[in-house]
């Protein structure tokens, strides 16, 4: 018969080995779990019982202590000096459990909360047991270049429910990813582009048109507007049209059911395992299965419709019959929800962040308008992309409001493969088993990078020192200490000597991430971009309706892995209607 001592010791013993396994196999299965958490303890209870005054006293005491000194086990073990991590600085309750980033990002600041962590403890962050935040340029290349790292398992939590066939992006096998990636690349080339131009076109026409012949002068939601263009035209390309949000507004609140769905997907991005209990629960994820109903019959349809115009479907379904391995159709359906959701949300909410910010600085505003009317006089298609390659200002002023406001604010994940002895980024060294990510929305404002005004929406920046003379020097008055900070006023400067050094260093610059697993449709963003803002600074005059409090912009943006935009009350007249200052210039 095992006495008391006995019975400590062997749930002691079987608490050290669970956890062993656990480390060791990071088992995900909830029948592994099972398995781990309830099988040794009822073998011990049944074997140690007689040394308890009862089966009930036997339950409690061997669950409870086996519970215990597994989880004190995992704990100890990851703020020990044993732990591969342990040379990394961060907060303790990061170092402890990746529920901890779960929770905080619930409330969609993660990028904030990231932010505040690298300034606090430097470019290299520990911001769960096995996962590190880097803010570092020599890092880009070693972990997201052709030789660095594969997709990391948040990927397995955010796609949770994909169970059959997963989008291009979820895919962690990089040979697997790279057969999948080929007719995308096709859609994507400089011919295909080519192709798209009118598709585009008379999508932006419809857009301006439809702001241009408003009867009233009442403000709108321009992040609404510019949601249904994005949704509109990304289904046209996808799934040869079927959305009319611009005619008919959002009716089927389709726009709720591919957005509601992204706070969850980012706290189960945060424990990858939870994923496979969440599927399990009925009526879970109902309004993303909604959507992907919705995308299917889109697909469907367009397949059997076929069509006259080379959309990204064509490319994707491999009409022209050339790839050697093509895809099925549900591969291609699953990627033309992607298209969708990695399409238009990140456009949206980049344009509203221009946007914002050009209302914001009537400079930036005037000199962009001056360009645009330049190569688009009264009378030109601003459409037609002639002339977007010339306008060195439109360049910049995308550029800088994807350096302030990237649409994945915080970074894409990687992963050191188990058995590959772990891999050199940079001055670090990473163990096999991390994972790890370049936080965009810190890199980008790092003044070792971008400076003067690195939190300053400033298009200058991305000029030659010469064209920045030319314009004449306009800073942004400095001062305030309020956050979030309100939009500077600009000032007007004969000269930069009171200045820190000018710094720009686009390599820290990656607002649609870097190597082989980069964004694939960043060249139709950049055109879908030009096109529209041209259009619309072509034709129309925008700003902040009356009594609009301008700090909210930054308050209300969200990081759900893809950032979620607030309200933004426009009021939009046709250009020389007047009503609108067209003071600052
Ligand atoms: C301003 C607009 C956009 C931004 C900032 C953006 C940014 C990104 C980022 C950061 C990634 C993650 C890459 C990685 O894992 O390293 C990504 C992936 C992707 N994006 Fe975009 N994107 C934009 C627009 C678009 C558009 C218009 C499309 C067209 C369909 C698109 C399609 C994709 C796809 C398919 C992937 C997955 C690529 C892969 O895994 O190989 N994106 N994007």
């Amino acid at each position: 018969m095992p006495s008391l001592a006995d019975a400590l010791c062997a749930v002691l013993a079987a608490a050290l080995a669970s956890h062993l396994v656990f480390n060791r196999c990071e088992p995900v299965h909830p029948l592994a779990h099972c398995a781990l958490l309830l099988f040794p303890p009822a073998v011990l209870t049944v074997l140690v019982c007689t040394a308890f005054a009862s089966i009930s006293h036997a339950l409690l005491a061997v669950f409870g202590l086996y519970y215990t000194l597994t989880l004190l086990s995992v704990v100890v073990y990851r703020l020990s000096p044993f732990h591969p991590l342990f040379g990394y600085p961060g907060p303790i309750p990061c170092r402890i459990s990746k529920f901890w980033m779960a929770w905080v990002s619930s409330d969609g600041k993660q990028h904030e909360y990231y932010s505040r962590l690298h300034h606090k403890y430097g470019d290299v962050v520990r911001i769960g047991p096995n996962e590190l935040s880097i803010r570092d340029v020599d890092a880009i290349d070693p972990l997201m270049g052709s030789n660095g790292l594969p997709k990391g398992p948040h990927w397995d939590g955010r796609m949770a429910e994909q169970t059959t066939v997963r989008a291009l992006i979820s895919i962690r096998d990089p040979a697997e990813h790279m057969r999948r990636r080929k007719p995308w690349g096709r859609a994507f080339s400089v011919c295909a582009m080519k192709g798209y131009e009118p598709i585009l076109g008379a999508r932006v026409r419809e857009f301006v048109s439809k702001l241009e012949t408003r009867s009233s002068t009442d403000p709108i939601n321009f992040t609404e507007w510019i949601s249904r263009f994005t949704f509109d035209f990304m289904s046209d390309m996808a799934f040869g049209g079927g959305s009319d949000m611009l005619r008919d507004g959002d009716k089927d609140n389709t726009w709720h059911l591919l957005e509601s769905g992204l706070p969850t997907a980012l706290v189960l991005s945060h424990v990858p395992w939870l994923g496979k209990y969440y599927t399990m629960l009925p009526g879970i994820g109902e309004d993303l299965k909604k959507f992907r109903l919705f995308c299917q019959e889109r697909a469907l349809h367009r397949r059997q419709q076929g069509s006259h115009t080379k959309d990204l479907f064509h490319y994707l379904i491999d009409e022209a019959g050339v790839e050697r391995h093509p895809p099925t159709f549900n591969e291609v359906a699953s990627d033309g929800v992607l298209a969708i959701v990695a399409g238009s949300d990140t456009t949206a909410t980049t344009l509203a962040c221009l946007f914002y910010s050009l209302m914001a600085n009537k400079v930036a505003y005037r000199r962009l308008q001056a360009e645009v009317d330049k190569y688009y006089p009264p009378g030109e298609d601003a459409s037609a992309t002639t002339y977007h390659g010339n306008m060195k200002y439109l360049t910049a002023v995308i550029n800088e409001a994807l350096r302030l406001y990237p649409a994945v604010l915080s970074g894409s994940q990687r992963a050191v493969p188990r058995g590959s002895g772990g891999k050199a980024v940079g001055s670090h060294f990473l163990p096999e088993g991390t994972s790890a990510f370049v936080h965009f929305y810190s890199l980008h404002r790092d003044p070792r990078y971008f400076s003067p005004f690195p939190d300053t929406f400033w298009p200058e920046r991305w000029l030659s020192a010469e064209e920045r003379q030319a314009y004449g020097y306009f800073y942004p008055a400095t001062g305030t200490n309020s956050s979030p900070a309100p939009p500077p006023s600009f000032e007007k400067s004969t000269s930069t000597k009171n200045l820190p050094p000018f710094v720009h260093n686009p390599v820290a610059f990656l607002p649609f991430s870097y190597g082989p697993v980069n964004c694939v449709g960043k060249r139709l963003a950049v055109q879908e971009m030009r096109t529209l803002v041209c259009c619309v600074m072509q034709k129309l005059e925008l700003r902040f309706a009356d009594g609009y409090d301008t700090t909210r912009w930054e308050r209300d943006l969200k990081d759900f892995f893809v950032s979620v935009r607030g309200e933004l009350p426009v009021v939009v007249v046709p250009r020389g209607q007047g009503g609108i200052d067209e003071g600052a210039s």
